[in-house]
């Protein structure tokens, strides 16, 4: 089947699935305009490495800051966009009760700006990530019609004050929003302040693992391929709407996480307990079947073959890989 390529502006593309979304769309023959502020949050050699990785002639990227609403405006001024995917975002669930202020102005301003951008220019789609933090408290499986007022993160608030914001676009100005709320996503090249990347590079290093609580909380793990597909199948029109990316499985605990990852290193890790962080979610578990019944998407790669691929990939980038910073 051929495809006709169009214009996609992805925000973030130095970001851990922003840069495996814009590699798909490559793959599918399209054109992509990659932004991203390379702020040293975590290793900026990784971020590097991952916009590297996407270098072909229908590639273009800026170095610029969704924040800055000059510079949004002349991205859309230089390009005609088919939509846009708006996956930029100050995403660390802890280091938002650090620095809550750039959480505000990176996930709400920066959205807003992009918003506007498009708004002026006719531009009606958004894909907005989102995440899965917002569902804490409520009963599971998740299913995204739970009322999602009670954020335990200034990272989860800030990224439902931009789902709330898109909504009132969409009202507005009949602008088509697909919010996608991410389930805790793992995979090679991974974000090095997340406990997989991290719990590879301390086993395989024998240091000892950090572990918040007592490793019995535990999350609807999804492979980072898995949810680009998923971003990319919400750019059908859709009017609003959200849509949990997850695994659809039961919850794995950090420890068995522990022992799939010793199995895989063939290396015994060492623990540190540190005291539950009060921004966490206890456990998450997706309920899929709305992505599934408008969008198509189930996931396909399971936790084994998923953290394999983290495995293989640190191991085989190494002695980059086990030089990364982290944060
Ligand atoms: C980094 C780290 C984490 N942990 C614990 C803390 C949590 O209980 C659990 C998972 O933490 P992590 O930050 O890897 O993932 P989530 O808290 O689920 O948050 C992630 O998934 C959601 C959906 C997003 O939207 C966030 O952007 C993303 O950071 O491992 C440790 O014990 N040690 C560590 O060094």
């Amino acid at each position: 089947m051929t495809i006709q390529p169009k214009n996609y502006l992805v925000t973030g593309c130095a970001g851990f699935i922003a840069s495996r979304v814009a590699a798909m769309l490559l793959e599918q023959g399209h054109h992509v305009v990659g932004v991203d502020n390379m702020n040293d949050y975590y290793d900026v050699s990784l971020k590097q490495h991952r916009v590297d990785q996407l270098k072909c002639d229908r590639f273009t990227s800026h170095t610029m800051d969704i924040e800055n609403e000059a510079e949004v405006e002349s991205i859309f001024d230089a390009t005609k966009f088919d939509a846009v995917l708006n996956l930029a975002a100050r995403a660390g669930v802890r280091y938002s009760m650090e620095n809550p202020r750039v959480y505000m102005t990176t996930n709400l301003l920066g959205t807003l700006n992009l918003l506007e951008s498009m708004r002026k220019r006719n531009v009606s789609k958004m894909v907005l990530a989102s995440t899965s933090s917002l569902y804490a408290g409520q009963p599971m499986p998740f299913d995204e019609s739970l009322p999602v007022n009670t954020p335990i993160s200034s990272y989860a608030a800030s990224k439902k004050a931009a789902e709330m914001l898109a909504h009132s676009h969409h009202h507005l100005y009949e602008m088509d929003i697909s919010v996608c709320r991410y389930f805790t996503v793992y995979g090679p090249a991974g974000r090095p302040d997340m406990c997989i990347f991290r719990f590879i590079h301390w086993i395989a290093q024998g240091e000892p693992i950090e572990l918040f609580g007592d490793g019995t909380q535990s999350r609807d793990f999804t492979y980072v391929d898995d949810i680009a597909r998923g971003t990319i199948a919400a750019l059908k029109p859709v009017g609003f709407d959200i849509f949990n990316l997850g695994g659809g499985n039961d919850p794995v605990s950090l420890l068995e996480v522990i022992a799939k990852l010793e199995a895989l290193l063939g290396k015994k890790a060492k623990l540190t307990h540190r005291e539950f962080h009060k921004a966490d979610i206890v456990t998450t578990q997706a309920n899929v079947s709305k992505a599934k019944t408008i969008l198509g998407w189930k996931p396909s790669v399971d936790l084994d073959e998923g953290l394999a691929a983290c495995v293989d990939w640190y191991q085989k980038n190494q002695p980059w890989s086990a030089n990364i910073q982290l944060p």
